[in-house]
């Protein structure tokens, strides 16, 4: 087997074990979070201001180094030695799409990751047509990403992700900034995707409509993994971490995803 690509097809999308984390500072972010996500599972990652949401999907990809605990993605423990293939399996989706384009054209921002893993010629425009095709956005292939709208360059910066076949796909903040319309038809196609998702929100009603799971994280340790809706419906919980539902929402009869 080689030791880098592959892992036991039976080993979860994620692993997170006792993982713990202080900036340069001093400032202890997490505390030993233990997480698992299963292949194809989509869960929500909620919690107050300061929690450790971004510090923790910073230790996803490789970006912060464990301070102690591990991390494995789909069983590949997060290591410098594996952090190319790690940086493939955990597709992060940032807040502002701008962070992500950078390219003269859609085609190329898309094409941009596979090309530098050594896709080439038709292998690459078909992985390139496929993942926009998956956000919807095949039509806008030749246009500059600056002339899109926020919805459509939110679409395509999830397309540049896709475009490397991830294990796992994670969002931060996926509805902020979107029009009802264009939050609806991110929904539509996160939903119509097969692939692990670890979404960051604050967006409680969505994090209902697309994750049948979501974790709280407070104070830099798990509080509570449970489903979504129980845990939205337990409002002692919910307020003890600072996390508000909409005025006049209820959980209870909200739509459930479909998991
Ligand atoms: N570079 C840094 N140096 C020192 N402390 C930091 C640094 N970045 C974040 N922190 C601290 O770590 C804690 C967790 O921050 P983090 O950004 O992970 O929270 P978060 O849950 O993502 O918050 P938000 O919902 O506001 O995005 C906070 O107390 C924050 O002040």
């Amino acid at each position: 087997m080689d030791p880098v690509t592959s892992s036991p097809d039976d080993a979860p999308s994620l692993e997170v074990s006792g993982l713990a984390y202080a900036y340069p500072d001093g400032h202890q972010a997490l505390f030993g979070v233990n997480l698992t996500v299963g292949r194809g599972e989509r869960v929500a990652l909620l919690g107050p201001n300061g929690a450790g949401k971004t510090t923790l999907v910073l230790h996803l990809n490789g970006i912060l180094d464990a301070g102690s605990g591990t991390v494995r993605v789909a069983g590949l423990p997060v290591a410098k030695r594996n952090l190319a293939e790690i940086r493939r399996r955990v597709g992060i989706v940032f807040q502002d799409p701008d962070d992500q384009l950078f390219m003269p054209t859609v085609r190329e921002d898309v094409a941009f990751g596979p090309a530098s893993a050594g896709l080439r010629g038709p292998e690459l425009e078909e992985r390139v047509l496929r993942a926009l095709k998956q956000v919807g956005m095949e039509e806008y292939a030749a246009r500059p990403p600056h002339h899109l709208s926020f919805g459509q360059r939110r679409r395509v910066a999830v397309a540049t992700v896709l475009a490397m076949e991830p294990e796992i796909l994670v969002l931060d903040e996926p509805s902020s900034n979107l029009d009802p319309a264009s939050r609806r038809e991110l929904a539509d196609i996160l939903r119509s995707l097969d692939v692990t998702v670890l979404m960051v929100t604050h967006d409680l009603p969505y994090a209902l409509e697309l994750c049948p799971r979501a974790v709280i994280l407070s104070e830099g340790v798990i509080a509570a993994d449970d489903r979504t809706r129980d845990l939205m419906c337990d409002g002692k919980l919910m307020r003890s971490h600072r996390l508000e539902l909409p005025f006049g929402f209820d959980p209870r009869s909200a739509g459930v995803p479909s998991a």
